[in-house]
């Protein structure tokens, strides 16, 4: 394993903090304090070290620090420094300006593209927006375990980033009112989803199976057991050993005898971008959906915490970050107090958040604990 961890952290007019630094120094923390003050803005500062939008998918100009009656935020900043086997790296991430399209990051003062981060820290998160995973549309469950296999394999990312971009734009060849679409554009596009979007597949297959073997192999544990599937054609594929270059072939071909049917429907119907994940409870036989609230978050964190178990032991791959927002607050105890065991075993730098001190007693001594109040951040003495 990569030995890596977020040793600080300062936010600069970021949500509600207009200067705040939290030093972890590689520990894991425990965050409390009332509702309302800021707890989750500090995880979300740390998603932000991944592509994309972070924990709450909030637009950029939400992020920027807003006095009440101020239209637009206000330019932001981010940094973290990250200790590793070898020197300390700096890692940065903000707007320059308010109301900038882009977020710059930005790694030992260099500006890079956003998919670097993952050389040195992976943050994954569960967030109460999760607690519905189970009753919610298709989309939000790929989403969700789209984000378990960026951590492992973080050329996932630019896979559905270009398939996603490459539907957009067969979609709107196929819905152009102004004549016949270009059938060499079309293939041109279609022959770029078929790639991308064999690739997407084939990640999402290879963790599936990863995550099962790795929720089977620690058998005894009081976190309900998963049996997960992928229900999408595609994955279907490359679950059967189906190979790449196959795969490939047969999606872009029923891409290509879709078109009439996705020009009439408006979207495309068949690809990776219609699968869906299965989970079902394991000692209860029954799907997730029909669990109770509680057993559903377990089975939630149970994933990320076999992810994170995963990624702890890879060779090559930085430490994963777990963002735990809330997390304690829907565990029992027993459940609770098998988290912390968790989290120490397996060596992972987590932050948890919760209204309570006491949710995080089976922590205390081994993570740092951080009041978070009007009078901002103050670190608990050990
Ligand atoms: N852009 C912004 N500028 C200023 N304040 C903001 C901004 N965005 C959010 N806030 C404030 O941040 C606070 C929310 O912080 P956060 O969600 O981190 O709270 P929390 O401690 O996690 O609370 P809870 O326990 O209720 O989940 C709110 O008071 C909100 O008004």
């Amino acid at each position: 394993m990569t030995r890596s961890a977020l040793a600080q952290l300062t936010l600069t007019d970021f949500r509600s903090y207009p200067a705040a630094t939290l030093a972890p120094e590689g520990q894991s923390v425990f965050l409390f304090g009332p509702n309302g003050a800021g707890k989750t803005n500090l995880l979300e500062a740390i998603s932000l070290f991944s592509p994309g939008r972070g924990l709450r998918g909030s637009a950029l100009a939400e992020v920027g620090r807003r006095m009440p009656g101020e239209a637009g935020g206000r330019a932001w900043a981010v940094s973290a420094i990250v200790e590793t086997d070898e020197d300390p790296i700096q890692l940065g991430t903000g707007v320059e300006t308010p109301g900038a399209a882009r977020r710059l990051v930005r790694i030992e003062g260099e500006t890079v593209p956003p998919g670097r981060l993952a050389d040195h820290i992976r943050p994954m998160w569960l967030t109460p927006a999760q607690d519905r995973l189970f009753l919610e549309a298709a989309s939000e469950r790929r989403r969700f375990f789209d984000r378990l296999v960026f951590a492992g394999e973080p050329a996932h990312a630019a896979h559905v980033a270009a398939y996603e971009k490459a539907m957009r734009e067969r979609m709107r060849l196929l819905t152009d009112e102004d004549g016949e679409p270009d059938p060499v554009w079309l293939s041109a596009l279609e022959a770029r989803l078929a790639e991308s979007g064999a690739l997407m597949a084939e990640a999402r297959a290879r963790t599936l199976l990863a995550l099962q073997e790795e929720i089977d192999g620690r058998g005894e544990r009081p976190f309900p057991q998963a049996r997960l599937s992928l229900a999408g054609e595609w994955e279907k594929l490359a679950l059967s050993g189906v190979d790449f270059a196959d795969i490939e072939a047969r999606l872009a071909t029923a891409l290509t005898a879709a078109r009439p049917r996705d020009a009439a429907a408006g979207r495309a119907l068949t690809g990776p971008h219609r699968g869906d994940l299965g989970v079902v409870h394991a000692e209860k036989d029954r799907p997730a959906a029909e669990c109770s609230t509680g057993e559903q978050k377990a089975l939630i964190l149970n994933l990320v915490l076999a992810q994170g178990a995963r990624l702890s032991r890879a060779k090559t791959a930085p430490n994963p970050v777990l963002l735990l927002d809330e997390v304690a607050a829907h565990l029992d105890l027993h459940r609770r107090a098998a988290l912390a065991d968790e989290i120490a075993a397996l060596g992972l730098q987590a932050f948890l958040t919760g209204t309570d001190e006491s949710l995080f007693d089976h922590l205390k001594g081994r993570a740092l604990g951080v009041r978070v109040d009007s009078s901002g951040l103050t670190t608990l003495e050990v």
